[in-house]
């Protein structure tokens, strides 16, 4: 793989991207040029705020080619426009397959939970208000932090965590990355069994476990037994009513049950699947999805 490198102005940033995708660059991606010099300044402002301008000063737009020859013939394409007058290239250099998964990484950023508590990709720095931090990256199994459903219970567990004490054994049940296991541990949750019937899930469930050093057990769900003060499942409608039965059994007197999943328009379906056992109650919303959370009456 060949990586052209351009420099252009604010103005250009986006005109020059677009080109590069018209021209089949197989990623185009965005650096700041004067980065790691005096002339280096701050884009982002406060978490959660928007930044305070569109562009760097100086941008260098980096585009990936399968070889020299096609960076080559973009790049004078590129300088032939009318538009391009101050665009300039920078190199035309082969880039490492390391390279390209840098590239990839770039685009997943820390996810904000509660103020104090960050998921945050390895390759990041933790944001300077975390007290709180998951250590997770994107792989195949679901859960990055990024979907509604996800931060939901991970914002009920961190918003709890004066419970922990109680949550002596966690169930997650379709734990997919682990996320909401690691999240409870973090918050000081113990014997956490993580289930799933996928076993990419569990395979990385353990390996998220061991990046975040915390203790979970995760297994196919017929490792799920006996009663736990605390369960939670993230899966969906559906699956969920089927498993009323099952994660009912698994409550103890007093324990707390988090469902996610929901479309908000489903809350109905689910509090009658769960009648029998509990009076579930909507307790999140976010981007049309509900959190449902119910607690068994103590004995
Ligand atoms: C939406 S993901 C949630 C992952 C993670 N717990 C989270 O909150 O981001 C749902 C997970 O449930 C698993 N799953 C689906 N049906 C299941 C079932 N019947 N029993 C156990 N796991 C199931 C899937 O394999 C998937 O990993």
């Amino acid at each position: 793989m060949h990586e052209l490198l351009l420099i252009c102005g604010e103005d250009d940033v986006e005109i020059v991207s677009d080109a590069l995708m018209e021209l089949d660059a197989l990623a185009v991606s965005v650096e700041d040029a004067d980065a790691d010099t005096d002339a280096e300044k701050a884009l982002f402002g406060e978490p959660g705020m928007p930044a305070p301008r569109g562009g760097w000063q100086r941008s260098v737009v980096k585009a990936l080619f399968p070889d020299e020859n096609e960076a080559t013939e973009c790049a004078t394409l590129i300088l032939s426009q009318d538009w391009a007058a101050d665009v300039h290239v920078q190199a035309i250099q082969a880039v490492a397959e390391q390279d390209w998964v840098r590239l990839t990484q770039s685009q997943f950023s820390p996810v904000e939970i509660t103020p104090e508590f960050w998921i945050v990709p390895s390759w990041h720095e933790a944001p300077a208000q975390a007290t709180r931090v998951m250590r997770l990256d994107p792989g195949l199994a679901f859960g990055t932090g990024t979907h509604p459903t996800t931060r939901m219970c991970l914002r009920w567990i961190a918003t709890h965590s004066e419970l922990s004490p109680g949550w002596t054994r966690v169930l997650d049940y379709g734990c997919g990355s682990g996320i909401l296991a690691i999240g409870a541990a973090l918050h000081g949750a113990q014997n956490i069994d993580a289930v799933d019937i996928d076993p990419a899930a569990i395979t990385a469930s353990q390996d998220n476990a061991k990046a975040n050093q915390v203790a979970l057990k995760a297994a196919l769900p017929d490792a799920a037994q006996g009663e736990y003060p605390l369960v939670m499942a993230n899966i969906l409608a559906t699956p969920l009513k089927l498993l009323a039965p099952l994660l009912a059994a698994h409550l103890a007197p007093g324990a707390h049950l988090i469902l996610a999943g929901i479309l908000a328009r489903q809350a109905e379906e689910l509090k009658e699947a769960y009648a029998p056992w509990l009076k579930l109650e909507v307790s999140d919303e976010e981007e049309g999805w509900i959190l449902m959370t119910a607690q068994r009456p103590a004995a």
